[in-house]
C-alpha cells in the first residue's frame, strides 16, 4: 500500500504536487495518469525518497521512504530507465543493487531472465536500446521481491510484445497481492491494465476511482442507430428532438443519440414504425473519459 497525505511540492512560485491525498491499494494496478508536467514523476520520485516534499508525506505500507531498512525489499521502481552507469553491465548494476540492499546475489540471476536480458547480462548498460533499458530497469524494481512496484512509462520504447509482457507481469504482480502503480500517456494500454486510477492535473487530483466508474462518470453514454431510408431517419430524429434529445448525425449517416440505451431506442423505433439496420450502445473509451476529464488541464497543448 502506497499513501498519499497532503503531498505537497512547489518549484519556485510553482505548486507542481498539490495536497495529494490517496490510498493506492494492494492487490491492485493503479494507473496514475495526468498531461504533461501534471505532477506524476515528481510524486513517485518523494515516494523514493528522490525528491523532498514541502509538506505532506509518502508512506510506503505506513512508513516513511528513509525509515526502510532494506529499501528495495520493501519497493521496487523503475523511474528513470537511463539511470544507469553507461560502463557497467547489466548483470554488476542489479548485483550492486543487491548487495546494498541484503539481497542474495543468485537473484540477479532470476530477474534477468525474468525480464528477458539473461543474455545480454555482460554486456554494458550504455549500449541498450531504449526497450532493453526499461526492461532492466523493471529487473531492477524486482529484485528485492518487494510488496510496492512504482513504475514510471515503463511501456515507452518496448515493441507490441515487451508491451504485452509488461502488461502481463503488472497484472500478475497484483494478483500476487502486490501494490502495482504505473504511470503511462497510453490510454489503450492502461485500459487493458488498470483496476484503479489516479489521474492528476496542475498537480492536483482529478479523478481517484475504479476504472469503471472512471469512464462512466467521464464520457456520454450513445446510441448509433443506423435507419436505411431517410424518410424513417427523419421521423426518429424529428421525435428524439422534440422530445429534449440530442442527436447527431454520424460520419456513415447514422443517427447518435446522447444518454441512451439500444433498449429504449429499438422500442421507440417499434413504435413509431421505424425500420432499423442497426442499434448499437457506443462504450466509451478510457481515452474519450480521460480527454473529457482533463480538458482543462493540460498545459502544453497546442491549440489549433
Ligand atoms: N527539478 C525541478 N526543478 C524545477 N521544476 C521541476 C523539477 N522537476 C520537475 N519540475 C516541474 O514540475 C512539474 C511536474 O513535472 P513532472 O515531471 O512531475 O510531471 P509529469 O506528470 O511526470 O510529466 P510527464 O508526463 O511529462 O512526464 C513540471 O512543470 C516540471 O517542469
Amino acid at each position: 500500500m502506497i499513501t498519499f497525505r497532503a503531498l505537497t511540492k512547489r518549484y519556485g512560485q510553482k505548486t507542481v504536487v498539490n495536497g495529494l491525498t490517496s490510498v493506492i491499494e494492494t492487490g491492485t494496478v493503479t494507473g496514475f495518469l495526468g498531461p504533461n508536467g501534471a505532477g506524476k514523476s515528481t510524486t513517485m520520485r518523494m515516494t523514493v525518497g528522490l525528491d523532498r516534499p514541502d509538506s505532506g508525506d509518502a508512506l510506503i505500507r505506513g512508513k516513511p521512504y528513509a525509515e526502510l531498512r532494506f529499501p528495495l525489499r520493501e519497493v521496487g521502481a523503475l523511474l528513470d530507465a537511463k539511470a544507469v552507469h553507461p560502463g557497467r553491465s547489466a548483470g554488476k548494476h542489479l548485483l550492486a543493487m543487491a548487495r546494498s540492499n541484503g539481497i542474495a546475489a543468485s537473484r540477479v540471476e532470476e530477474v534477468l531472465a525474468a525480464v528477458g536480458l539473461s543474455d545480454v547480462a555482460g554486456k554494458r548498460a550504455g549500449t541498450f536500446s531504449l526497450g532493453m533499458s526499461q526492461r532492466l530497469g523493471i529487473a531492477g524494481a524486482l529484485l528485492g521481491d518487494p510488496g510496492v512496484l512504482m513504475f514510471d512509462e515503463p511501456i515507452n520504447g518496448l515493441d507490441p510484445d515487451g508491451v504485452r509482457w509488461v502488461r502481463q507481469l503488472m497484472r500478475s504482480l497484483a494478483a500476487e497481492g502486490r501494490t502495482v502503480f504505473v504511470s503511462s500517456h497510453l490510454m489503450s494500454e492502461m485500459q487493458l491494465t488498470a483496476d484503479r486510477l489516479l489521474v492528476i492535473g496542475k498537480g492536483s487530483i482529478l479523478a481517484d476511482a475504479a476504472i469503471g466508474d472512471f469512464i462512466a462518470g467521464n464520457s456520454n453514454r450513445s446510441v448509433a442507430v443506423l435507419v436505411p431510408d431517410p424518410a424513417g431517419r427523419a421521423k426518429l430524429a424529428d421525435w428524439l428532438q422534440g422530445n429534449g434529445r440530442s442527436v447527431l448525425t454520424g460520419e456513415s449517416g447514422e443517427l447518435l443519440v446522447d444518454e441512451a440505451t439500444a433498449a429504449e431506442i429499438g422500442d421507440l423505433a417499434y413504435e413509431l414504425g421505424v425500420r432499423l439496420h442497426g442499434l448499437a450502445e457506443r462504450t466509451a473509451s478510457l481515452e474519450q473519459a480521460y480527454m473529457e476529464l482533463t480538458a482543462g488541464s493540460v498545459e502544453y497543448g497546442v491549440t489549433a
